[in-house]
Order: structure tokens, then C-alpha cells, then sequence
């Protein structure tokens, strides 16, 4: 659907606003009574999630880009329907190809209390059927209220069983990742890409990042909280609750300054400002769909 009929379609004022943004992709502004977020059809990329009176709750980088064939690099990539480099082809794209194609809007609906749900879909194009040989329908919901819901449905529509992973991949935006804590994953066991994918166990108790940190933690079906001792509008505290379902395993992420000098699309002072506590099915948690089957796996981030 080209940009024109797109906001002919669903453009309301006040509701779901369609701009042009970065880059010129088109922007979805939902506005609901309590809160507004953005969300980018490239990717079905939600950019952005801001309750009124606070500061935003994503992470967004400044180097991000906004084209055609890239990421965009903050907020929320979704991944399918692999999870980090392809083992099998690592020529193929890292965490798969959906957080680059365009998705459809199919619908805006508002629910209780004011809050707006957008639905988008994605199907295989064969680009995609090169990429991964597989039928599959994805829907993906978005609704915006006192809390960000987000809900992402995969479908096997074709004949024969497929495995993938998947994630939302969602930075958190942070005061200073040297003073946060992150509360729900003791005693979990979790892959540590830092370290060769040794499987470890987080020890009792939160705890906080002090370099470098890629880990997978498996079975991990519990809340995470992220404290953040200054992270609310008067530099107070403020506790980011991410809740899911359909979930077993979630990531934490931050790319610390080596890495972060490393990244083309992040710049080189910004790691400090981000925390990626990832909703996923990754790894050991990754699903199976037989034919007509579905997943649904969703993540609601909330300040507390
Ligand atoms: O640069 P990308 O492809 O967006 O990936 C960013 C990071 O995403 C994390 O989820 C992975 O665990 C990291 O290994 C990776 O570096």
C-alpha cells in the first residue's frame, strides 16, 4: 500500500497518526489517553513508548538507520526466525530478515480505557522463501495504554513442521547502566556469549552490569524488573517491570565501549543509556509448529 492510501486508510487525528519519519519509512504516532509510542512499518519496529509526564522508555540510538535492507537500531527489533548469527549460513542476516521487511498495517481498534491496539502482519515474499524455504503467517500487536502490550503470533501455513526463535528485542532506555539493578533471574541458569556459551547460573539476588554482557537465560518465564535509580522525569528512581507470556527465555544485552565503538549504527557514548531485556524463545527454548499450528509469545513493558 503506497503512503497516500495508507493515511487515507487509517490516519486519525488524535488516535493513529501516519507521518512520514526518519528516513522518510512511514511512522505510526498511537496517542492513547495516558501515554503515545511510534512504531515504524519497516520492521514493524516500535521506536518509541513515552507515558505522559515521564521519560521515554526506549532506548534509541542517534546513529540508527533508516533505510531500506537495515535495522533500525533501539526500541523494539522484532527477530524471527533465527536468533543471532544463522549457524547454518553465517552469511545470512543476524536474527533473521523480519526487522527488515515492510509489514502491513491491517488494523486500529480502541479498547478499554482509551488504549489502542495496532495489528500488523507479515507474510513470506520470495525474497523471504529464499532466505528461509517456509510458509509462515506473522501478526503482531502493539497496544498502547498505561502499560506498552506487544503480542507477536507465528503460523505454520504450510506442510511440513519448521523450528525457529524469536524475539523482541527491547531496549530500555537507562540513566547510567553502571547504576541499575535487574531483578527476576536468580538462580537461572543462562549461555554466556561473552564466554565461549559457557552455561552458567545467576547467582541469588539482582545484580548489575558491570562490562561487556550477552547471555541467554533459559526457562526464564518470570517478570524482569530494571531499578534505575535516576531514571524517572525529576532524576528519582523508577522501576520498568517486563512481563511475559509464551516466553521461555530472555536476553540481556549491553555492548559496553568496545563494542559500541565497533557498531557502525550506535554511537560511541551511548551504551551507558541502554539495557536490552529481550522477550524471546532462543537457543534451547527455540519452538517447533507443526502444519496449522501457532505461537503466540508477548511482552508488556510497565513502569511500576
Ligand atoms: O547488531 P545486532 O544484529 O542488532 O545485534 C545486537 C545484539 O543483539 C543481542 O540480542 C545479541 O545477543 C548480541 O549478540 C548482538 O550483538
Amino acid at each position: 500500500m503506497d503512503f497516500n492510501t495508507l493515511r487515507d486508510k487509517f490516519h486519525q487525528p488524535g488516535t493513529l497518526e501516519i507521518t512520514p519519519g526518519e528516513g522518510g519509512l512511514p511512522r505510526l504516532t498511537v496517542i492513547s489517553p495516558v501515554s503515545t509510542a511510534e512504531i515504524y512499518l519497516h520492521g514493524a519496529h516500535v521506536t518509541q513508548f513515552t507515558p505522559r509526564g515521564e521519560p521515554p522508555l526506549m532506548f534509541m540510538s542517534r546513529k540508527s538507520h533508516y533505510v531500506d535492507g537495515k535495522p533500525i537500531r533501539g526500541g523494539v527489533p522484532l527477530i524471527f526466525p533465527w536468533f543471532g548469527p544463522n549457524l547454518a549460513d553465517p552469511k545470512l542476516p543476524a536474527h533473521g530478515f523480519i526487522r527488515t521487511r515492510a509489514w502491513k498495517l491491517e488494523s486500529v481498534t480502541r479498547g478499554e480505557q482509551g488504549a489502542v491496539a495496532v495489528r500488523l502482519t507479515l507474510a513470506p515474499d520470495a525474497q523471504a522463501r529464499e532466505i528461509w524455504p517456509r510458509e509462515f503467517a506473522l501478526a503482531f500487536t502493539v497496544t498502547v495504554g498505561a502499560t506498552l502490550e506487544m503480542a507477536m503470533s507465528v503460523t505454520n501455513t504450510g506442510d511440513r513442521p519448521f523450528r525457529f526463535e524469536e524475539a523482541m528485542h527491547t531496549y530500555l532506555a537507562v540513566s547510567d547502566i553502571r547504576n541499575i539493578s535487574i531483578d527476576g533471574l536468580a538462580g537461572r541458569t543462562f549461555i554466556d556469549k561473552m564466554d565461549h556459551a559457557a552455561h552458567k547460573t545467576q547467582p541469588s539476588g539482582p545484580f548489575g552490569i558491570t562490562g561487556e554482557t550477552d547471555r541467554v537465560y533459559l526457562n526464564t518465564p518470570d517478570t524482569v524488573v530494571v531499578t534505575d535509580p535516576a531514571g524517572s522525569s525529576s532524576r528519582g528512581p523508577r522501576m520498568i517491570a517486563v512481563s511475559k507470556q509464551g516466553s521461555a527465555s530472555t536476553v540481556v544485552w549491553n555492548p559496553w565501549i568496545a563494542k559500541a565503538a565497533a557498531m557502525a549504527d550506535f554511537g560511541d557514548d551511548e551504551w551507558p543509556g541502554m539495557l536490552c531485556i529481550e522477550t524471546a524463545n532462543a537457543a534451547d527454548n527455540a519452538l517447533s509448529l507443526e502444519p496449522g499450528q501457532s505461537h503466540t509469545m508477548s511482552a508488556t513493558i510497565a513502569l511500576l
